[in-house]
């Protein structure tokens, strides 16, 4: 071996013994991000991802600030304006902006969440928050299908067509939103009813989708409704040793039995049905249970609590709700319920080939091969606020070949999945920032 190369690849093991395990070298101070290659030959995209995907933005505490000083760079590399707003104290949303040569028609919308759900680390293969890439290409980190791939695509995608000097017609907004894994009420729901979110004029919305194994893309014009529901059963206390009737337990043990058994019907509904997807059905599961103080004595109160989500062809005031009242009343006295998210807004964006919005980002996947699964979208997204407010959005993550593996462990994504998925964003922004002007730009 060259004695010269020998020493330049021990200055190298050196450099990477000292510092931190996994972090990067080369965007932070040897080359630019602008260069096409990263790390060791690998696309900056692809570095730029793995940088994100390092930032702990985790639940319960996820590191905001990390996030907003990352976009803020971004923002400034690419020569975009970013705007921030406090919807609540510490929790801030950021759009970034790309004007388009008519500002007055409506703008497309690029959604995303900055936050990431927790890990079981010792489940782990590598560090959740390593971004560690194996040799076929797959990067392991927490929020690598939800949703920290979509941000960068999306930012990498708008960055491409900048470089070619490409002027879209309609404004493109790139929006960061916290919060969305607890629920988005510090987040997209307070946003959208704010003064700011109005003045962003969007026509369409683009928000998070799911991975798909096979060769398809999914794509999802409508949710679940989530409803987390926490039941409260008082009864009688006393000592351990007796009959004492009307017991707290007795009635949880009704109530438990009224949801699971619906649990088991809808179950058995997906798996007779060919055409139900996960979407179609409600599932219901017992996610805790409270309750008691010690052994011998009965307790005065027990509490179950449920995630249910339900289809948005489902009558949820009458029927659902209803039903829940009924399981209640059957289960014994004073029983009462109460939720942590009741999501009553059913709206579905059309999927109808005469929809403009819909037929651009159609046929614009169809001009690159894809072929596309229609769903409802069995969890929950901010989508779901967009859509309550009377807009059009369309879930989409471009991950095909991928196992479905958000909130799970060892989530991961293969880097030439995320590379391909740039380029069809690069291709839909383009149509649907080019949608000519339709009634609803008045
Ligand atoms: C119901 S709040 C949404 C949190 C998360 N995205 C979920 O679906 O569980
Ligand atoms: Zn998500
Ligand atoms: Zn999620």
């Amino acid at each position: 071996m060259f004695p010269v190369l020998q020493s330049l690849r021990g200055l190298l093991i050196l450099i990477q013994s000292v510092k931190p395990k996994n972090t990067q070298l080369c965007t932070c101070f040897f080359f630019p991000r602008q260069l096409k290659t990263g790390t060791m030959g690998e696309d900056s995209s692809v570095t730029l991802f793995r940088e994100y995907l390092r930032l702990r933005t985790v639940h319960p505490e996820p590191d905001y600030d990390a996030a907003l000083r990352f976009l803020d760079g971004i923002a400034e590399e690419l020569g975009l304006p970013i705007k921030k707003i406090e919807v609540c104290p510490g929790r801030v949303v950021s759009v970034m902006t790309w004007e388009g040569t008519n500002p007055s028609l409506k703008t497309i919308l690029l959604n995303s969440h900055t936050d990431v759900v927790p890990v079981y680390q010792e489940h782990w293969k590598y560090d959740a928050f390593a971004a560690v890439k194996d040799s076929e290409g797959n990067i392991f980190a927490r929020g690598t299908q939800d949703m920290k791939s979509v941000t960068i695509q999306y930012i990498e995608a708008v960055r491409r067509l900048k470089a070619e000097g490409k002027k879209l017609m309609r404004t493109i907004h790139l929006m960061f939103v916290p919060d969305e894994e607890v629920g988005g009420h510090k987040g997209m729901e307070t946003f959208v009813k704010l003064p700011e979110f109005q003045e962003l004029n969007i026509g369409f919305a683009l928000d998070e989708g799911l991975a798909n194994p096979g060769e398809a893309f999914t794509v999802f014009y409508g949710e679940r409704n989530p409803w987390w529901i926490t039941v409260r059963c008082p009864g009688n206390p006393g000592h351990g040793s007796r009959f004492v009737e009307n017991t707290a337990a007795e009635k949880l043990r009704s109530i438990i039995n009224s949801f699971l058994d619906f649990r088991e019907k809808e179950k058995g509904r997906l798996n007779t049905s060919e055409c139900f997807t996960l979407g179609d059905v409600t599932t219901v599961n017992m996610t805790m249970v409270k309750g008691g103080v010690a052994y011998n004595v009965i307790p005065a109160e027990m509490d179950v609590s449920f995630d249910l989500r339900i289809p948005p062809t489902v009558n949820l005031q009458v029927c659902f709700e209803e039903q829940i009242k009924q399981w209640c009343k059957e289960a014994g006295e004073g029983i009462t319920y109460d939720f942590a998210q009741k999501h009553m807004n059913q709206n579905m964006t059309s999927t109808d080939e005469s929809d403009p919005w819909w037929n651009a980002f159609s046929t614009t996947c169809k001009a690159m091969n894809m072929t596309l699964e229609k769903e409802i979208f069995p969890a929950a997204t901010d989508s779901r606020f967009i859509r309550a407010v009377g807009l059009p959005a369309i879930g989409f993550s471009p991950m095909n070949r991928t196992p479905i593996l958000l909130h799970d462990h060892n989530e991961f994504l293969n880097e030439q999945v995320f590379l391909k998925g740039i380029q069809v964003y690069e291709r839909l922004v383009v149509a649907l920032a080019n949608v000519p002007a339709m009634t609803c730009d008045a």
